[in-house]
């Protein structure tokens, strides 16, 4: 793969989500000294990161469980405290009588959160739809169910009062502890130390720029602002700190079990 002509080889490039709960996390990172920052959704980042087109994302954290040579950024990430309004599935039935749930094609995370939250099911796991990226999950022939993340899920939870089921929100009942949907993942061999410092300033600036997110947003999609600033400031966090290692591992254990990641492969945490 031929990396752009832009990126010079010292160059640390970066990618994002290109959702407002990225926004906390990658603040001003792409106007520092060294770093190329750009946003794409997780399914194609992680593409991406697998291809060496890019040296490190806030994606999906499942992906540190499926290839090996992995790092992630200790104690930052997008996680949940419990429920979450911009990971939903809308529901046409309640969710213990959906016989099939569509995926949100972008997602890798929420997808496989849902389908190991579901597979030891009362009565058997649901069918699980995948649709193409870019298609929207809604429309999936049959499905009783839908999976959403990001921005569009958070409106559509916002403004329509439609029926859901919250995976983080389960997640926290079952296991007591804050989910962690995405992390700053490492590709193998990438020197991210020299650059460590940048991450904590965006995390720092993030957290600073939280109430103004909230507004923006607010104006943008034309809703209360108080509900933006509770999704961005209490639902979300983004400093798990000593909690993130082990989450990410009984998120490991659990979506083993179903087959989903590898159970043995144990990515380093990089110590901010
Ligand atoms: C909370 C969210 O977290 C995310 C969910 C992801 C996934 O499902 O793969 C990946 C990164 C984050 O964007 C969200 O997108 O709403």
């Amino acid at each position: 793969m031929i990396t752009p002509m832009s990126a010079s080889s010292s160059e640390l490039r970066v990618g994002s989500v290109p959702y407002l709960v990225g926004r906390p996390l990658d603040h001003g990172l792409g106007r520092e000294p060294g770093i190329t920052l750009e946003h794409d959704v997780p399914a194609r980042l992680i593409e991406r990161l697998r291809g060496g087109e890019i040296d490190v994302a806030l994606v999906s954290s499942i992906e540190l469980f499926r290839r090996p040579g992995y790092r992630y950024i200790d104690g930052i990430g997008v996680a949940g405290n419990g429920y979450v309004g911009s990971v939903q599935v809308f529901l046409r039935k309640p969710i213990q009588e959906a016989a099939s749930i569509a995926m949100d094609p972008a997602s890798r995370a929420a997808a496989a959160l849902t389908r190991s939250l579901l597979y030891e099911r009362e009565g058997g796991a649901p069918e699980f739809i995948e649709v193409p990226l870019g298609a929207d999950p809604r429309e999936a022939k049959g499905a009783d169910a839908w999976l959403r993340i990001g921005d569009a899920a958070l409106r559509e939870t916002l403004t329509i009062d439609a029926p859901a089921w919250n995976p983080s929100e389960e997640w926290r009942k079952r296991t007591g502890m804050p989910f962690v949907f995405a992390a700053w993942i490492v590709a193998e061999d990438v020197d991210i130390e020299p650059h460590l410092e940048a991450f904590r300033r965006a995390r720092e600036n993030g957290r600073s720029a939280i109430p103004a997110l909230a507004r923006e947003a607010a104006e943008t999609w034309r809703l209360p602002e108080a509900q933006c600033l509770s999704y961005l400031a209490e639902e979300c966090s983004y400093d798990p700190g000593p909690a993130m290692a082990p989450s990410l591992r009984e998120f490991q254990r659990r979506a083993a079990l179903a087959d989903l990641c590898a159970k043995d492969l144990l990515p380093e945490p990089v110590h901010l």
